[in-house]
């Protein structure tokens, strides 16, 4: 555990949540691509930008979609971000014209390393926390920093009891 654990609070995203978040960072990232406001390309950060990346391209219409793989989490324990995988470096470019897609910046670390072989691109998450938000360009909410946000692949409906039961 490190320091920034226990997280006082959760902030549980459904599915529906999820999807609505983001359309919505793609409402705010249409036609502010450089140029005819038109986005080139996508990479979303595996895995969890894979979700909100994908909903971001059908809302803008953006076929060519890539992806960047970095490894900075064992469950809720951070290390050293590592790039695992690169995209298509003929296609990305330096960036210019390309969103990188998250689902949400924590300490900034993953965007940190990942901007620095796009420096160009444009990075958009669903969420973020004050200590990342420098990192990202646009992001729909905020949520305090000692909250663990849980998303809908990371959970499962399961029955609740009643608040008055027998027991
Ligand atoms: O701003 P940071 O403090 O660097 O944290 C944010 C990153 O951490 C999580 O990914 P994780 O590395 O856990 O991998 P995953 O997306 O495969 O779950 C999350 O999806 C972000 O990519
Ligand atoms: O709040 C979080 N939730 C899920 N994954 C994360 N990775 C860093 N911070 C978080
Ligand atoms: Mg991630």
């Amino acid at each position: 555990m490190n320091d920034r654990l226990p997280h006082e609070k959760g902030f549980h995203v459904s599915w529906d949540q999820l999807h609505r978040d983001a359309r919505a960072l793609a409402w705010r990232l249409q036609g502010h691509g450089p140029d005819d406001g038109a986005w080139r390309a996508v990479v979303a950060i595996t895995r969890g930008g894979m979700a909100p990346a994908m909903i971001v391209a059908r809302e803008l219409d953006i076929r060519t979609v890539d992806t960047i793989s970095v490894k900075s989490y064992n469950h809720q324990e951070q290390a050293e971000p590592r790039i695992i995988k690169t995209p298509d470096m003929e296609i990305v470019g330096d960036g210019t014209g390309v969103l990188i897609v998250d689902d949400l910046v924590d300490t900034g670390r993953t965007l940190e390393v990942v901007r620095r072989t796009m420096p160009k691109a444009h990075v958009a998450t669903v969420y973020a926390k004050p200590q990342g938000r420098p990192q990202v360009e646009t992001f729909v909410t905020e949520v305090s920093q000692d909250t663990w946000i849980f998303f809908p692949w990371d959970m499962a409906l399961q029955y609740v009891k009643p608040y008055r039961g027998d027991d």
